[in-house]
Parts: C-alpha cells; structure tokens; sequence
C-alpha cells in the first residue's frame, strides 16, 4: 500500500468523526486544490456482502476484506474514505459499515440510519450492495436498507438527485434484462410504502434518484469475469461529472477545500437527528470557508515583507509610489482569496470578499494617514522656505499666491500617488490642515512684515517732525502752531504716500489699508502732541531763558549795560509778554486750527492786569483763570490749564523779579555815578583860577598824595550819605540830615574800604550777581530727562506735566 492509495477512518464505530484524520487525508491527495472538480461515491449493502472487494478492484483502494477462510463476519466499522485510483476527476470512496445489523443488534439501526444519511448528503454516487437472489423476494437483505435510504432522503430539506447504482453480486444465469424491472419494481413499491412529508406526498422516486443497475458475477467463483466486468464498470467512473456522467445533479455540492468543514457539519446536524438544509448548508459552509480563506489572506498580507517594509518606511518618511505598490500587494491577496473562494456560494464569498477588503484597508490605513502626515509637513516646511525666497524677489501677495498654488499642486500629486486604487480615502482632511497651517504661516509672516513696514515709516515720520516740532516749539510764536500743522501735513503725506506704495505688494483689503495708513497719521500726530507736552513741561524754564533773553540783551543779543537811559518797564513788559506768548503756545496743542483765545485771556489776565483807569488790582471781580481748562479747547488739547498757567505766571514772575530788581539798582548806580562831575563852566574856572596851586601841586608830589587821599575820602562821603540826593531838597534839610548820619557814616566808609579791598568791583561781577538767583532758580526747575518737569512755588499750586520722550 503506497501513498497512493492512503485510507482514513472517517467516523469510527461509536460516530465520532475525525476531524485530524480527513484533514491530513486531504492534505495527502491535495483535495483542496480540486475546487469542484471531485466526486463522491459510496458504497451501501448488507453485512459481508463484498462491498471492499468491490471497491478495491474497482477503485484501487485498500479497504479491509474478511478473509475469505475465516467465515462471514463485519470487518468494516463506521465509515472509512479512500481516493480512487487513476480515476478522473479526483473520486472520494467511502466504505460503509453493513447494514443488516447483525452485529449491533436488530434494534440498533440509528447508526445505519445516519450514515445511510451522511452518504447520500455527501457523495454524487451510491452503490447498493445486493445479491442476486434478493430480486424479487420478499424478505430481501436489502429492503430495509432501501427503505432506511428512502426515508432518510425525505430529511433532506430540498431535493437532491443522486445516483443510486444497484449493483447485483453474483449474478445468476438470468439475464440482467429480466432482473431489472423486477428490481426497479421492488424499489417502487418500496419507495411507495415509505411515509412521506405531505409536500413530498406525490413525488416521484426519480425527482430524487437516478436509479441505475449493474450486475456483477461472482467474484469468489469467477474471479476473472468478475475482474473483466468490474474493470468496464469502473470506465463510467471515469468523467463522472461531466454532463451526462454517472453522477447526479450535484446540486448540493461543496467546493473540495470545504469537504472537510461541510461533512463534520453533515454528520453533527445527523447525529443531532435534524433535519438538513442542503441550500443552507451550503451556505453555511461558504460562510465559514471564506472566513477562514479571508483570514487566512489577512495573515499572509500581515506577514508579507514587501508590506512589513513599506510599514517600516512610512513611519519616518513619505514613501514615493506607495499608493502603487499598496494597490498592488492587496489586488494579489484579493485574487488569491478569489482564487480560493471561487466555486463557494457566489453571495457569500462576495460579501466575504468585501469584508476582506475592509479588513486589508484598515490594515493599511494608519499607514497611509502617517504617509498624507508626513506630506503635510513636507509641503509645509518646504512651502515656507520657498516663501522666504519667493520674498526677496516679488511682492507679498504675489508670492503667497505663487507659492501656495505651487504647493497645494505638489500635495495633490502626493496625495494621488498615495492612493490605493480599491479605496477612494479622501485627503480632504489633511489638505484642509495644510491649508490652515500655510494660511496661518502667510498671516504670521504678514504680521511682522506689516509691522517692520509700519514700524520703518513711523520711525521716518518721527524722524522727520521730532526735531522740527522742538525747534518750533522753543521759538514759540504766533506762527508755531500754523508752521507745525504743515510740517505735519507735508511729513505725514510723503510718509503716508511711501507706505501706501509699500502696502500695495500686500494687496489688503481696503479696510486694513485704511487702518494702517490712519495709524502711521495718528502716530504723525501723535509725535506732535507728545513733543508739546514735552515742552509744556519745560515751560518756565524757557519762559524765563526768554524772559532773560529780552530783558538782559539788546536786540543786537548784546549784553545791556544799564547806563541809565533804559525803560526798564516796557523792557521787562516785552521780556514778559514775550514769555506770556511762549506760555500762551504751549498751553494747547493746536493741530487743527487756532481759533482759540488763550493768548488773549493770558494777556488779559497776566500782562494788563491794571485796568486802565484804575490802580488797585484787588478791585477787579472776575479773573479769567481760575478755570480748569480752556475755553474753545477740549480737555485732551490742554497741556496747561489756565489755573496753571497763573500759577506759573506767579512763580516765573517771583524767579524773574530779582533779574528786574538787579537792573533798576545797577541803572540808579550807573546814573549817580554819571552826575558827579561839577557843570563844564566850573571845571573851567577851577582850571584858570587854581592855575598857580596844580603847578605848586606838580612841583611837590606830597601835596599830590595828600590831596589825593582827602579826594577819597570825600567821595565816600558823597556816595554814603547820598548826597546828591539830599540837597535835592535843599540845602538846609540837605544838612540837618547829614549831620545825624556823619559818624555812622564814617564808620561805614571804614568798613567798606576793608570789603572793597577785597574783592573786584567790574561791571561783569555786577551782572553776574544780577543773574546769578536768576539761573539757580531756573535750573532748580530742570529736573532729570524723561521724568516730569516739577517745578514748586511758595506762591501757587505745584505744576506738573507729563515729558514724553
Ligand atoms: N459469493 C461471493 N462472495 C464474495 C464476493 N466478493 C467477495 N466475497 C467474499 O465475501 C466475504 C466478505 O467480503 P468483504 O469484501 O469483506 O465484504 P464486506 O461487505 O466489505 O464486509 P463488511 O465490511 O464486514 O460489511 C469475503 O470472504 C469475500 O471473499 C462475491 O462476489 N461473491
């Protein structure tokens, strides 16, 4: 016995099928690869009626024979399956246990009953055993096993037309010609007797069997015959499922790969004792089949290495033409399922295939998410370093639009080179991702491009006014303010023109052109307004450098000498109403038109503040500054308000007054110093006269000290006691007066001479006392740059204001 002609034990004695047998049976002749290519033929009969014989001469197997010498008992227990031998397509032979009984008891017919089933259910051909002698009797060996196959038929839900090859054992003289209706008549009446379903009441016994006889002679008495007869029966063998072949209609066929699954289900339904459902069944062991050919597919897709490194790739990086190679791998583990899967009922592997497909898919979709990710950040990355360069060479607008088109072309193609042709996965998702994440890329960079380009004219425009504004401002006058509105309006054009230029390669909406072109005039503006509260701060110390300006220089800016001639009034009225109008100036911003009457208010309430026709100051009622702002001025134009102008009025008035006080003693000084000559007429008489006395004096240098030292001393008299003035009113008061001053006088002149002696007595030293107060009290008010300007009076309320840089 070679591989050739392999037996197993299908089901044993007690019905129990097995299951490890029939696989490895299946493995052996390869039955999995047959599809439907196969036939199934079993063979039923009594007990020891030479049914392994038979089939051993007829299909080349090996199933056990009884010695011939040792009596008639069973030797074939359950049911055992062997593959014909050089018989196309491949044949299945089963061997049945007898059937008469004997050995299990009369009784014990269930085991008959279902293998008799599990036969028909399974196999396209059954033989039926019988003897010859059997034809025509009425206690047949064979009637009750006609009866079982009969009856257990009706059990299988639909229809199903199998073979049933009657084959005669030691056939008799009697023609089979003559056998054969009595035969066919025996198998009627039997198929009559049997009860039937009521829907199977009327059908007739060929809706379910094909019922063909052969006779055989004897194999024990002509063995050569026997041999002759069995080799011509075994050609219809050959090609038995062809149309027209030996085998029946094979409506309940199962593809080879789920003979195994679909018996063991034949057998436990039987043994259950339920009724089959041969369309069901069928169904049943698709659905199982494809499960496992599907998962089989999955498995080998999972380990296949060419998935294993393209898995591998994508976890770093994009993988070009993995769409392409994915396409590929699982169109080959689909048609292999196909392959596999084919002859199984066609709804069940259509629907299995599907599920195969989902499942393959979702095997490899992470896979291709991670791959449109690492696309994403590619594009990205690569977008954002072609933007940069794509800046240096045109505008914004330009750029973003170039680029991003460019790129969103480049996604694209990746995305339709990662996509797997059984599956239309949309990258929408991503693509709307990469959308967000350039446009979020395109606003950042446009927010800091706008804000360098902003920044750029803002710095101009504050270049261009910061300087001019202070230099206007410090010369305050009436044309300040009307000088600064057009450097304002010319500066903030050319800057606004510059940048609106600029902002063109942005292409922004009109709105946010707007806005940015209003915030560099609001910052034009605002440069204004905040170098005039820088000056404002600095207010009192330029009035008073004014004040001192006018008052102690000519207007040649030469240094006064007060030789007496000057006015000193209405040179102190200018000084002060120049700086008046300085405070006048500062005390608003006016970047719209003047219009306003501080200047004249001031005026009013600080330069004529004598009411003509009247001389007391406490007669007038209303004092137009004792308000907190302005009139015709709003509150965020004002830098000082009237009550600070008074206040500073008051205090620049008490720092400068010193300045005044000084000039008007240095006047009186120089004045009675030009009075002390005698008339001209006198000198010339002194000269005719003392003619003889100066040449006495030149001939005797004595009397020349002499008279010089009684010359000093009585000049001192003279400027002590003031002489010049007391005999202004007469001569006789002049010496009344003068002689209660004479010793204290005197003592005086001693003292004086010891101080005069001691330090210089030059017009220089005499104005620098006179400025010296003046100074110290003016940079007292200076205080350290960038805090505010504070300046404290004893008189008025403290003046602050805000110094913006
Ligand atoms: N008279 C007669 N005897 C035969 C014939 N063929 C075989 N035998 C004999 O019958 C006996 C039983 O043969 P098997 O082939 O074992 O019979 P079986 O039906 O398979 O027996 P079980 O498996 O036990 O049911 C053997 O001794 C055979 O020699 C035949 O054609 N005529």
């Amino acid at each position: 016995m070679g591989d050739a002609c392999f037996s197993t034990q299908l089901i044993d004695g007690d019905g129990v099928f097995n299951v490890s047998g029939l696989d490895n049976f299946m493995k052996e002749i390869k039955l999995g690869e047959c599809g439907l290519s196969y036939a199934v033929v079993s063979i039923m009969g009594p007990q020891s009626s030479g049914k392994s014989t038979l089939l051993n001469h007829l299909f080349g197997t090996n199933f056990r024979e009884m010695d011939a010498f040792k009596g008639r008992s069973q030797t074939t227990k359950g049911i055992w399956l062997a593959k014909a031998q050089n018989i196309e397509p491949c044949t299945l032979v089963m061997d049945l246990e007898g059937t008469d009984g004997r050995e299990r008891g009369e009784d014990d017919t269930a085991f008959e009953k279902q293998s008799a089933l599990f036969a028909l259910a399974v196999s396209d051909i059954v033989l039926i055993n019988m003897w010859c002698h059997d034809i025509g009797r009425e206690q047949a060996a064979n009637k009750p096993l006609l009866k079982t196959v009969f009856q257990v038929m009706m059990r299988l839900f639909s229809p199903r037309k199998t073979t049933l090859l009657f084959v005669i054992r030691d056939k008799s003289k009697t023609p089979l010609e003559n056998l054969e209706p009595i035969l066919r008549e025996d198998i009627q009446k039997i198929w009559d007797a049997v009860p039937k379903p009521h829907a199977h009441k009327e059908t007739p016994l060929s809706e379910f069997f094909n019922v063909e006889v052969v006779a055989l002679s004897s194999y024990e008495e002509k063995e050569e015959l026997f041999k002759e007869q069995v080799s011509h029966l075994r050609d219809r063998f050959q090609h038995s499922i062809a149309p027209g072949g030996l085998a029946g209609d094979r409506r309940g066929v199962v593809p080879a790969s789920g003979f195994s699954f679909s018996s063991q289900q034949f057998w436990k339904v039987i043994k259950e004792n339920k009724d089959l459902d041969l369309p069901a069944h069928k169904v049943m062991v698709a659905t199982v089949r494809c499960e496992e050919i599907g998962n089989e597919k999955v498995a080998s897709f999972t380990a296949d290495e060419e998935w294993r490194q393209i898995e591998e790739a994508v976890q770093c990086d994009y993988v070009p033409g993995f769409g392409k190679k994915l396409s590929n791998l699982l169109d080959r583990c689909l048609s292999e399922y196909d392959m596999e899967a084919i002859y199984f009922d066609e709804g069940v592997r259509t629907s299995k295939r599907q599920q195969l497909e989902s499942k393959l898919l979702q095997l490899v979709n992470p896979a291709y998410q991670l791959l449109l990710g690492h696309l994403r950040t590619r594009t990205l990355e690569a977008f954002r370093e072609s933007f940069d360069k794509a800046l240096t060479k045109e505008g914004f607008a330009v750029a973003a639009r170039d680029c991003t088109e460019a790129f969103f072309e480049k996604f694209d193609k990746g995305s339709e080179d990662a996509a797997i042709q059984q599956v239309k996965w949309d990258p929408s998702k991503v693509r709307d991702k990469l959308k967000r994440d350039i446009e979020a890329h395109l606003a950042s960079v446009r927010a800091e491009k706008l804000s360098e380009l902003c920044g750029k004219y803002e710095a101009q425009l504050t270049k261009a006014l910061a300087e001019p504004v202070e230099a206007l401002l410090d010369s305050a006058s009436e044309d300040t303010w009307p000088a600064i509105r057009k450097l304002l309006q010319r500066e903030t054009k050319s800057a606004i023109s510059g940048l609106e230029s600029a902002l063109s390669a942005f292409e922004l909406d009109e709105a946010t052109e707007k806005e940015l072109l209003a915030k560099l005039e609001k910052h034009g503006r605002s440069v204004v307004e905040s170098k005039a509260k820088e000056e404002a701060g600095r207010v009192l110390i330029r009035m008073k450098d004014r004040f001192s300006m006018l008052f102690s220089r000519d207007a040649d800016s030469m240094p006064r000498v007060w030789t007496g001639k000057e006015d000193i009034k209405a040179i102190t009225k200018t000084a002060r109403s120049a700086s008046m109008k300085l405070l006048a100036t500062l005390a608003a911003i006016r970047l719209e038109e003047d219009g306003d009457t501080i200047e004249n208010t001031l005026s009013l309430a600080l330069i004529d503040t004598v009411r003509p026709g009247t001389t007391d100051r406490s007669i007038q009622s209303f004092d137009p500054l004792a308000s907190s702002s302005w009139e015709q001025v709003p509150e965020e134009k004002t830098l000082i308000s009237p009550v600070q102008c008074k206040s500073l009025w008051r205090q620049f008035k008490a720092e400068t007054e010193y300045t005044v006080t000084q000039a008007i003693a240095a006047q009186e000084a120089n004045k009675r110093n030009n009075n002390w000559l005698p008339p001209p007429w006198a000198i010339a008489a002194m000269a005719i006269l003392g003619f003889n006395e100066f040449m006495t004096l030149l001939k005797n240098p004595l009397y020349l000290g002499v008279i010089f030292v009684v010359f000093l001393f009585g000049k001192a008299f003279w400027v002590q006691l003031d002489m010049g003035a007391e005999l202004q009113n007469g001569f006789l008061p002049a010496l009344l007066s003068l002689s209660t001053k004479f010793v204290p006088t005197i003592m005086n002149i001693l003292k004086r001479l010891a101080d005069e002696g001691q330090r210089p007595t030059s017009p220089e030293r005499q104005r620098e006392m006179e400025l010296q107060p003046t100074n110290r009290s003016s940079y007292s008010n200076v205080t350290s740059a960038g805090s505010s300007s504070v300046t404290t009076t004893e008189n008025g309320p403290e003046y602050s204001s805000p110094v913006t840089k």
